[in-house]
């Protein structure tokens, strides 16, 4: 599934990436600035370090003063205690705003993956996306809790410690300062690499982190085809693709790690034999030179690290850019004319649900291929239900999707009562329309909580009793803790046939005006099916139903047919009336009948014949 870029841009800025953060990073702005001021005083007072043992070896050392060398050790000793109290102050203020960086960033993706159209999920791996709320969010935490303050902190120890050394003697001083060409030249190669594979291998986490996910989700699937092994094979394929880039990235680091230690090693290693020479003749002091290669050693550190702070920094900027790639999307708008939606005068007259010249084309659809609906028009009276009948693939679910702006309609409009459902807020479409899919989702909660799902606020145990009762859903009494069993994640623990009537529950508990069924019945047994079927009859008395159906049973629930054929409704009738004059229905129902006598599960292929029949244009579907 195509989700996310494989390479960065070309003229891509970590800074400018990392600069996104300042909005979550401004409200701790000030807890964040005193910890890196801590950091730099604790880390200058290293470097005081090598002018008290400059003080000694030139004072109490020459002179033999032992309670010079005795006071020296004092302050060296209270110089160290001093330089580890500040940095474990500095890491006690970052721990807890850095928590909360991490909470509200993680709060907001999921707040705003909540908001995203449908047709953002049907492109993004969910796998992707989990990884971009997990690891990408981590590494965005470590970079303020290491790297960001360090780069800062490392960066004026050596400009103090380069002073201090200049200071000391200035000629050794440039030979310690002649590998900062070569050593800047190397860091600016290896960002502009190490970039690439960081966001190479970030994505790969998210595709490994979808398959990972698909295979628990379909484990009964992969069990019961014995395809554990096809899944392994898939499954090392991306760790090893995964190894690959990290051992790139180890190399990148190898790198640039030998590079800054090596070159400043060698400086060290000259100013230590130019500097002893001096000595021997006499033009240096031992004092200076112990002072000078303690100043060199103390900012070995603070040079070494400079390698790792820089990947971890380029692997935030990449995880930055994962994050907001997603925030960046669109979310779902209400139209402009929402607020104050110019109504028709007919508003609040029941008109029941029309489509009128309703076209639809998937967005991500190949380039050229044709609109899935090309023009449906279609009335459902209120209070009335109608059966939607049509060739597997003809475009039902679909249909069914528009009416709660689940995906928005390419041209045409559909209005509820006369109002256009784009002009109407989405909470109250949705509030208003209830909808229960093929394919029902339950989730990690008590069957009540996941059946009042459905309900508005202040729904009560009589509410739910009702809509169980609708839904022949009684099991759920049953279980081990009634409707406050939980069931298991997506539900699993029940079968498909009790899943599909707590779903049914689900839409029909908050009496809704308008109901929306994708084929709700298909993994019922007769019995089941004729008494649900029975209760059903009743709810939809007064309400507005449009009904997916597959079999006949189903569509004897409905006051009318309506057969879908070629992004078109062809004809609209009763069973009986579309049964005698149109035999692409009489098809559709004889294979349902067959199947269902069969036990075969119903519905025609693609590819079957499905042109509109003889006479079906003489129908008028309004
Ligand atoms: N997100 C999507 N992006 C692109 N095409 C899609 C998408 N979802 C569905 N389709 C395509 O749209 C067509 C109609 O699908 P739809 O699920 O609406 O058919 P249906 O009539 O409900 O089928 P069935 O009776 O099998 O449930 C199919 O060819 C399907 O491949």
């Amino acid at each position: 599934m195509p989700t996310t870029r494989a390479t960065p841009e070309t003229g891509r800025s970590a800074v400018r990436a990392l600069l996104r953060l300042w909005p979550y990073v401004r409200p701790v702005r000030a807890r964040l600035f005193s910890a890196a001021f801590i950091a730099i005083v604790a880390s200058c007072t290293g470097l005081v370090i090598p002018l008290v043992l400059k003080w000694m070896v030139d004072g109490p050392v020459a002179g033999q003063d032992f309670g010079g060398i005795w006071l020296g050790a004092l302050y060296l000793l209270l110089l160290g205690i001093a330089e580890a109290v500040l940095f474990g102050f500095r890491r006690w203020l970052v721990a807890r705003p850095l928590s909360h960086v991490e909470a509200s960033m993680r709060a907001d993706l999921y707040r705003h993956l909540q908001r995203l159209p449908i047709a953002f999920h049907d492109r993004w791996a969910s796998g992707q996306l989990l990884s971009r709320g997990t690891t990408d969010l981590m590494l965005v935490r470590m970079f303020l809790a290491f790297p960001l303050t360090f780069l800062l902190v490392n960066g004026v120890t050596i400009l103090v410690g380069v002073i201090i050394m200049l200071l000391q003697d200035w000629t050794l001083g440039l030979v310690v300062l002649g590998p900062v060409i070569p050593v800047m030249w190397t860091c600016a190669v290896f960002e502009r690499r190490y970039a690439e594979v960081a966001r190479r291998a970030q994505d790969q986490v998210g595709d490994l982190t979808t398959l990972v996910e698909e295979s628990v989700l379909g484990i009964r699937v992969i069990k019961g085809f014995g395809r554990h092994r096809s899944q392994a094979r898939a499954f090392h394929t991306l760790t090893a693709g995964l190894r690959g880039t990290e051992l790139r990235k180890a190399r990148l680091l190898a790198a640039i790690w030998a590079v800054i230690v090596t070159l400043p090693e060698l400086a060290i290693g000259a100013a230590l034999v130019l500097g002893a020479v001096r000595v021997a003749d006499g033009t240096l002091s031992a004092g200076t030179l112990v002072a000078f290669l303690s100043t060199a050693l103390a900012l070995r550190w603070p040079v070494d690290s400079i390698g790792f702070l820089l990947a971890m920094s380029q692997e935030a900027a990449t995880a930055t850019e994962r994050y907001f790639e997603v925030l960046d999307e669109e979310p779902e708008r209400e139209s402009a004319t929402t607020a104050q939606a110019a109504r028709p005068s007919d508003a609040t007259t029941a008109t029941g649900l029309r489509f009128e010249d309703v076209r639809f084309r998937y967005p991500d659809a190949p380039p050229g291929s044709p609109p899935l609906l090309t023009g449906v028009d279609l009335h459902i009276r209120p209070g009335e239900s109608l059966a939607l009948v049509g060739a597997t693939g003809s475009g039902k679910t679909t249909l069914t999707a528009l009416v709660p702006r689940l995906h928005e309609v390419t041209s045409g409009r559909i209005t509820l009562d006369g109002v256009d459902i784009t002009a109407m807020p989405r909470a109250e479409l949705r509030a208003r329309v209830a909808v229960a899919f093929e394919e029902p989702t339950l989730f990690s909660a008590s069957v009540g909580d996941n059946v009042l799902m459905g309900a508005p606020e202040g729904a009560d145990r009589a509410d739910l009793d009702r809509a169980l009762a609708v839904a022949q859903a009684g099991f759920a009494h049953a279980l081990p803790d009634g409707t406050d069993t939980r069931v298991g994640e997506q539900g699993l623990s029940l079968s498909g046939g009790q899943r599909q009537r707590l779903a049914l529950a689900r839409a029909v508990v908050g009496r809704p005006d308008f109901l929306v069924l994708d084929d709700p019945l298909s993994a019922l047994d007769v019995h089941t099916e004729a008494a649900v079927e029975a209760a059903l009859r009743e709810v939809l008395a007064d309400t507005t139903a449009l009904i997916v159906a597959h079999r006949p049973s189903t569509v004897l629930l409905a006051d009318r047919v309506a057969l879908l054929s070629g992004g078109r409704v062809a004809a609209v009738g009763t069973h009986q009336e579309l049964l005698r004059d149109h035999p692409e229905y009489a098809r559709l129902m004889s294979g349902a009948q067959q199947s269902a006598e069969s036990g075969a599960p119903s519905g025609t292929e693609p590819g079957a014949p499905s042109g509109p029949p003889p006479g079906a244009q003489e129908d008028d579907p309004r």
